[in-house]
């Protein structure tokens, strides 16, 4: 049995696009950089959290045939790591720092089953267009950055403000699915 361990409803759509089936554990861990972690390392530590959180919250019985997946995804610039914005204040300083500068954003991606439990990452580069404060103040006021790793989605509105992508979408968007199929052949799930 697979499990999605996240509240994400990206993750949730594009796990569906590989057309495997399966149940979401909410999990909710804390994420904060340990000082001096690389960006890198502190995405992929924070996956595998949420994925032992999601093995966790399954009974033994369940843990037999289980499979749990989940996923990190953070925005980084010049090693600083921007994860989702507080407020609409904190959304306008991420905006005003990405604009017209190339970011990279980390999608981790690990897997948890009662035999071994194998990690990937996928690195996307994104340029951003120069923004105005009037087109930044506009697209907070959508709400759109709320929720989301440096306060925008690639698969919304956010995608007008993105000149260059170098990378992986799936990866932006919140699941790489390149990796995730690959690591669920390794645990013999068919995709
Ligand atoms: C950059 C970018 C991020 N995002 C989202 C994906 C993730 O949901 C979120 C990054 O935050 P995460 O902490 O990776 O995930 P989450 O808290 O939303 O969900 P989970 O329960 O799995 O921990 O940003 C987009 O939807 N579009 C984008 O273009």
């Amino acid at each position: 049995m697979l499990y999605l361990a996240s509240q994400s409803p990206r993750r949730r759509e594009l796990l569906g696009q590989l057309g495997a089936n399966f149940s979401i554990l909410d999990v909710d861990v804390e994420e904060v950089p340990f000082p001096e972690e690389a960006p890198i390392d502190y995405v992929q530590r924070v996956a595998r959290d949420k994925a032992l959180a999601g093995w966790e919250h399954l009974t033994r019985e369940a843990q037999a045939d289980a499979l749990v997946i989940a996923s990190d995804t953070e925005v980084v610039l010049d090693r600083r790591v921007f994860g989702k914005p507080k407020d609409a204040d904190d959304a306008v300083d991420m905006l005003q720092a990405l604009s017209g500068h190339t970011h990279e954003v980390i999608s981790a991606v690990c897997m948890v089953s009662g035999k071994r439990e194998e990690g990937d990452v996928s690195i996307s580069r994104v340029r951003f267009a120069a923004l105005s404060e009037p087109e930044i103040n506009a697209y907070v006021a959508t709400g759109e950055p709320f929720g989301k790793a440096g306060a925008y989605a690639i698969q919304g509105r956010g995608a007008t403000l993105i000149e260059h992508l170098e990378g992986s979408y799936s990866g932006v968007m919140g699941l790489p699915l390149f990796e995730t199929a690959r690591l669920l052949r390794s645990f013999g799930v068919a995709v």
